[in-house]
């Protein structure tokens, strides 16, 4: 399959192999918008008003922004300052963590002199890991879309409710939650999505829905409190969820919302999965819903919706005036509500068991 449909199109690096190319996610669905980051503030103000969003592109994007701020101060005064500003850009996916860990390691034992062509060469290398990791959690994704396509009678589409943006907009390429019903489609498994808006932000209205249809998947918006009517009424045969951060016990931390739809899953009899690359696992975090860091946004974020007008201009109109509101941009789902882990090694249980059978080294080495 042609992968250049659902790949390098949300980072590159420019010919002149410094400038790093980005797609502004926050201008989609209505203008298509690429923007070029030329320092380690650009991509700090990138990641944090997410210009580029998703835990897998935002390390991607933390590694060549590490690069580029190499490129401004190769010291270990330099690298360490914009280590700590890249890192604190956004708190919760662990893939930016992960991915300024590694290019740091990469880097420090280095001359200053040979630090920012090691840093470009190590995000490019992260980047490109990316896809070819989404590409193998597809291959898993389908698998267990084909198999419920056959568990459901094999004669109507398979459908996946999906929460947020886990497509590749949130990747370097093919994404992790979307990855295998693009597969499917593609492979004349017929499949219909169920795409949460997933307010405040509406990464689901806004970007999925974007996906889906420049694939020709279909699919169906729907507001975020319906799923849990369509799983009591026989709608929904999967849910298929991507995640910023999986703990050691197999807790999963996602958008807000998804631990909502994970208990209508369970309460439905609802298979309820999660796609991830292994930077998204986080050994050292014992217990999810105690320990992970939950990322408070803005209130505008729910005080405002952006929009086109009548006349065709898009604008961000106040939908809550007067009134408090808050922001909690994630939450955790206890592993117990997971079907099933679904990896570029393979779908395991979402346990400490389940992780360690299929990360055995990585367990040991954390
Ligand atoms: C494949 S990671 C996708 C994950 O990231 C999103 O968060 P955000 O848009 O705030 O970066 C959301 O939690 C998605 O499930």
């Amino acid at each position: 399959m042609d992968d250049s449909r659902f790949t390098h199109r949300t980072v590159w690096l420019e010919p002149d192999g410094r400038t790093v190319g980005i797609l502004d996610q926050t201008r989609l669905p209505f203008e298509t918008v690429n923007v070029a980051l030329k320092t380690s503030t650009d991509a700090e103000i990138a990641i944090r008003d997410m210009l580029v969003r998703g835990a897998p592109l935002i390390g991607a994007v933390g590694a060549y922004g590490l690069a580029l701020a190499l490129a401004e101060d190769a010291s270990d005064t330099g690298l360490a300052a914009a280590y700590d500003r890249l890192h604190a850009t956004r708190p919760t996916a662990i893939n930016l963590r992960w991915a300024l860990d590694d290019v740091r390691a990469r880097v420090a034992g280095l001359a200053p002199t040979a630090r920012v062509d090691a840093a470009y060469a190590r995000a490019r290398e992260i980047a490109d890991e990316d896809v070819a990791i989404n590409r193998a959690i597809g291959e898993n994704a389908f698998g267990l879309i084909e198999t419920r396509h056959k568990a459901v009678g094999g004669n109507r589409p398979v459908n996946i409710l999906t929460h947020c943006n886990a497509g590749f907009l949130a990747t370097v390429g093919w994404g992790t939650a979307l990855a295998g019903i693009f597969m499917a489609h593609a492979r004349g498994l017929p499949v219909h999505v169920w795409v949460d808006e997933t307010r405040p932000r509406s990464q689901g209205a806004y970007l999925t829905a974007w996906e889906l249809r420049e694939a020709g998947v279909p699919h169906t918006v729907i507001a975020d409190n319906a799923g849990g009517h369509l799983m009591q009424h026989g709608q929904v045969d999967m849910c298929i969820v991507g995640t910023d951060r999986v703990a050691a016990n197999g807790d999963v931390c996602n958008k807000i919302g998804t631990y909502l739809k994970a208990l209508a899953a369970f309460d439905n009899g609802v298979p309820f999965y999660v796609a991830l690359p292994y930077p998204t696992i986080d050994w050292r975090v014992a217990d999810g819903v105690r320990d992970i860091p939950i990322e408070e946004r803005s209130p505008t974020e729910v005080t405002q919706v952006r929009g086109r007008l009548p006349d065709g201009a898009v604008a961000d109109v106040t939908v809550i005036e007067g009134s408090a509101a808050a922001n909690p941009a994630f939450d955790v789902t206890p592993g117990r509500l997971v079907t099933g882990l679904i990896t570029e090694r393979g779908v395991c249980v979402a346990s400490g068991e389940g992780l360690r059978g299929l990360y055995p080294e990585r367990a040991a080495a954390e």
